[in-house]
């Protein structure tokens, strides 16, 4: 696999989750810059979702990574920022097809949702599933288009 450039982050929910799928992702050898939190004191997504999508923007990271308890409340922090596409993943059929239909560029977690197993299975399609193009251009542009 290509090395990437992942930025992750996550609340008090998501922290064991994010130290796992980080593991994972280095012993994958890709680059991972992690945005916190480390500990299991009570934090707000919203602060971690902030730094995580500003790099994937920026061109700083080629993917984020997201973890709170459910994953819902990083997804919609995130979506919030133009530009960034995120999606709660519960298996590998959403990774991959979030990738190759819906160009998602940050996969969100939820810590208290999912088995690590199954949360891996889906990150390593989410960062290996290329972007189909096509149709989904389409649709993806009408998605950045303001609604009138
Ligand atoms: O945003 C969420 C719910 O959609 C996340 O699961 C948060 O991690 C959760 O709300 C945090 O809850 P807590 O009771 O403050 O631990």
């Amino acid at each position: 696999m290509t090395e990437l450039r992942i930025a992750i982050g996550a609340d008090h929910g998501g922290v064991e989750l994010k130290s796992q799928l980080i593991a994972a992702m280095q012993a994958a050898g890709h680059q991972v810059r992690d945005f916190g939190t480390d500990g299991t004191a009570s934090v707000d997504y919203p602060d971690y979702a902030a730094p995580v999508t500003s790099a994937v923007l920026a061109g700083e990271a080629d993917f984020g990574v997201l973890v709170c308890g459910s994953g819902i409340g990083m997804q919609i922090s995130a979506n919030r920022r133009p530009g960034i596409r995120a999606t709660v993943l519960h298996n590998g059929t959403e990774a991959r097809l979030t990738r190759a239909h819906n160009n998602a560029n940050v996969a969100c977690f939820g810590g208290r949702t999912i088995g690590v197993e199954v949360a891996l299975d889906a990150l390593k399609l989410f960062l290996s599933t290329p972007y189909e193009g096509g149709r989904h251009d389409r649709r993806l542009e009408k998605i950045e288009r303001p609604v009138a």
